[in-house]
Parts: structure tokens; C-alpha cells; sequence
């Protein structure tokens, strides 16, 4: 305890600290690619969410009534109000637009979570269509998660269009695709095969599908395995638009964390293309999910084409806390002031002083027993007791002495 500190962290305390350094952290490497901070409103028009297609679940959207009587919903994605304020405003608009965001949204919860509310922190890249800009937001979700201080995790990286262009041919009931996607995702081989079989379908179309959930892996090999089941140009086009990403990841030198994922699904359905989604050592859900959806702009009424990733945050802290990352910087505790009640006025013009020189100062009457350590403005004399006892007359002669203290 130095001049009075009390050990005041309690656990809320420290987890918002925490969130707040990595929010930061995040912050200033997203900057450094030349994105900039943008906000959306929380409450939206939920006839906005419903007439689009390609929306969120409308069964996971939150409703709010106004007084009005008119349906809101809490902001249920970031990616959807994104486009939609980069596709209206006209200052923005037209050019390549690199913007960031730190909110929450709010859904209800499918799975085993049961938190309504979660922070994303998330990038677009707005007008740009090249593999580079795919490899770009990859590329910073490496630089981020190395920079928190992982080593181990993969970006898995996959093709929204890949799979949809399978089963389209497949032409599959909407149960059978929802099983289909299932038992791809967690690449359950050995009930695949009694399902494809049931479905009746032409023999490559089901050796395509049963391949799927084994195209995963290095990309090299991935890319040469994935030849063998390309049916028509379409196909063999994303394959080249992936081959194309992985060469610009080559030249940003992150290929070591990425793994090829043809059997990716991300669960919103506006992507169109890439899609990714990023995974630390012994957590079992992604901390970061993206992809690029070159036709929601078109909704708003612009063709423009997009990619971009959020991160989950507070999944990422638990990830972090389980990797025992976190680097809480101890900032000093507060210098405690005490003083007789003849003394305050003095006491509080110091305290002050004090503040204005950027010190955290909490202040208190003296009450008997209350003060080991502090500075403390008695009847007769003013006393800074640490480790040791000093008097001191003037306001300079106590930021002085606190300076020369490192309190
Ligand atoms: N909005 C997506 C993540 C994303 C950002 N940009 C593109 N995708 C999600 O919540 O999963």
C-alpha cells in the first residue's frame, strides 16, 4: 500500500479494464490499415430487417415497441446498418470506404449461449472486389490475433458460393439441406454416408457432397484435391478466385495460419463468396467471422461490392483469459487525501492541483483510524506518510514529494 492506496480492483473492475485494452488494442491496428471509426444507431426500423433479403433470422431479432406503435429491433449485426449508412451517405459514397466499428449487437441466443447482447468490433472494405481486399481483412485478422499474443490458431477459410452451387443441383427439401449443412459442419463421415445415400442423388453430385467436409486443410493440397470434384465453370471460377486469395496471403507471409475449409458454412446469408472464420487453440467456437457479400449493397440500392470480419470480444476475452493474455497494465492507484474539517478547503484545492497534473486523487474526511497511509491535512501540520513520514507546506512541495515517490 503506497500513499494510501486501497486495493480498490475488485473483478468488475479488472474484466472491464481488460475489454477495454483489447478494444483499444484492436482499435489502433485496425486504424493502422486506414479504417476509420464509424457508429450506427441501436434501436433500427425492424421493417428495414424484414424487407431485405439475405437479413438476420427474424426469430433472433430483439422487438421493441414505441409509443407509437411502431416494430424496432435492437441492432441484431453490424454488417447490414454498415452498408446501408456507406450505401446513403453521399460523402461517402463512391469510392473504397475502409470503416470500423465497436458495438453491440443483440439477437436471442441460439446454441449454448444464453447472452442476448455481445461486442463486436468489426472492418469493411467497402467498392473493392480484388482478391486483395480479401486477403487484406484476412491479413489484419492474423495481425490482430498475433498481436493479442497467440500462436496457435488458424483462419479457416471457405466459399459461400461453393457448397450452393453443389446443392443446387441437388435440388434438396430445406430439412434435408439444414441436416446436409449439419453433418458437413461437424464433418460426421459416418452418418453422411447412409443420408447422401438416401437422398438419391446422381453419383457425382453425392461423391462432391461426401468429399466436402475432407477439403480442409494446407491450401496446396486442398486446391489440388478440390479439382477432382469441380463440376462447371462456375465452380472451377470460385476455385480460381480462392487460389487467387491464397497467393496475395502468400506475399502478406500468414499462410502458416490458414487452413482451407471447403466445408465452411457461416451462419448469415449474405455472403456470396470467401468467407472465414478465426480459431484459437482449445476453444471450441470462432472468435472472428467474416466474408464478402457483394450483393447487399444492391439492397440499399447500390451494386457495390464488400468484405469485412467482426470479432466476437467477449469471446475473444475468453480466449484470451483461457490463454492467460492478459497484460493489465497496473496503472497507479489512486492517491487517497485526507483531511480534518478545518483543513478541506486547502485539501480540495490541492487535490486540484493535482488532477490537473493528470493524478487520480479521491478525497475524505479524517476519521480516527481511517488513514495507515496518504496524504493527510491535519490540525497543525500536512504529512505525507508512505514508508516513511513527510511534512510538506505548499501544494508544489507535495506533488514534489509524490513525484520523487513514484506513488
Ligand atoms: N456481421 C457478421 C460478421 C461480418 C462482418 N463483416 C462481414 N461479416 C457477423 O455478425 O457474423
Amino acid at each position: 500500500m503506497r500513499n494510501g492506496i486501497e486495493k480498490s480492483s475488485n473483478r468488475a473492475v479488472m474484466n472491464y479494464k481488460i475489454k477495454n485494452q483489447l478494444i483499444h488494442k484492436l482499435k489502433s491496428r485496425f486504424s493502422t490499415y486506414g479504417y476509420e471509426q464509424v457508429h450506427t444507431p441501436t434501436f433500427e426500423d425492424y421493417d428495414m430487417y424484414n424487407s431485405i433479403q439475405q437479413t438476420v433470422n427474424k426469430d433472433e431479432m430483439i422487438k421493441v415497441i414505441d409509443r407509437s406503435g411502431k416494430v424496432l429491433v435492437l441492432r441484431p449485426d453490424g454488417t447490414i446498418p454498415m452498408t446501408r449508412l456507406t450505401v446513403t451517405d453521399r460523402e461517402i459514397n463512391g469510392s473504397e470506404q475502409r470503416l470500423f466499428y465497436v458495438f453491440n449487437v443483440y439477437r436471442h441466443p441460439n446454441g449454448e449461449s444464453t447472452e442476448k447482447e455481445s461486442t463486436q468490433a468489426g472492418v469493411e472494405l467497402f467498392g473493392n472486389k480484388k482478391p486483395e481486399a480479401d486477403a487484406e481483412v484476412i491479413a489484419l485478422a492474423v495481425h490482430t490475433l498475433k498481436e493479442i499474443g497467440f500462436n496457435n490458431f488458424k483462419i479457416e477459410i471457405g466459399h459461400a458460393g461453393f457448397f450452393k452451387e453443389l446443392i443446387e443441383q441437388a435440388n434438396l427439401s430445406p430439412q434435408d439441406l439444414q441436416q446436409l449443412q449439419e453433418l458437413i459442419q461437424s464433418k460426421n463421415m459416418v452418418e453422411m454416408e447412409p443420408f447422401l445415400t438416401k437422398l438419391d442423388l446422381p453419383s457425382e453430385i453425392q461423391e462432391a457432397l461426401y468429399a466436402i467436409p475432407l477439403l480442409y486443410g494446407s491450401p496446396s493440397a486442398v486446391l489440388e484435391e478440390t479439382k477432382s470434384i469441380i463440376q462447371n465453370e462456375r465452380m472451377q471460377h470460385i476455385l480460381d478466385n480462392l487460389l487467387a486469395v491464397i497467393e496475395v496471403l502468400e506475399d502478406y507471409d500468414v499462410l502458416d495460419f490458414i487452413t482451407l475449409n471447403l466445408g465452411l458454412i457461416n451462419n448469415m446469408d449474405y455472403y456470396t463468396d470467401v468467407i472465414f472464420q478465426g480459431f484459437v487453440e482449445n476453444i471450441g467456437k470462432p472468435v472472428l467471422m467474416g466474408g464478402r457479400y457483394d450483393q447487399l449493397g444492391k439492397q440499399f440500392g447500390k451494386d457495390m461490392p464488400a468484405i469485412g470480419f467482426a470479432y466476437e470480444v467477449d469471446d475473444l476475452l475468453e480466449a484470451i483469459n483461457q490463454h492467460k493474455l492478459t497484460d493489465v497494465r497496473n496503472e497507479p492507484a489512486p492517491l487517497t487525501l485526507y483531511y480534518v474539517a478545518k483543513q478541506r478547503r486547502k485539501a480540495l484545492e490541492a487535490a486540484q492541483s493535482l488532477r490537473e497534473q493528470e493524478y487520480r486523487v479521491i478525497t475524505k474526511q479524517l476519521e480516527i483510524g481511517t488513514a495507515e497511509a496518504g496524504i493527510l491535512f491535519l490540525e497543525d501540520k500536512n504529512v505525507l506518510i508512505d514508508e516513511t513520514e513527510q511534512t510538506f507546506e505548499t501544494t508544489e512541495e507535495l506533488i514534489r514529494l509524490v513525484e520523487k515517490g513514484g506513488a
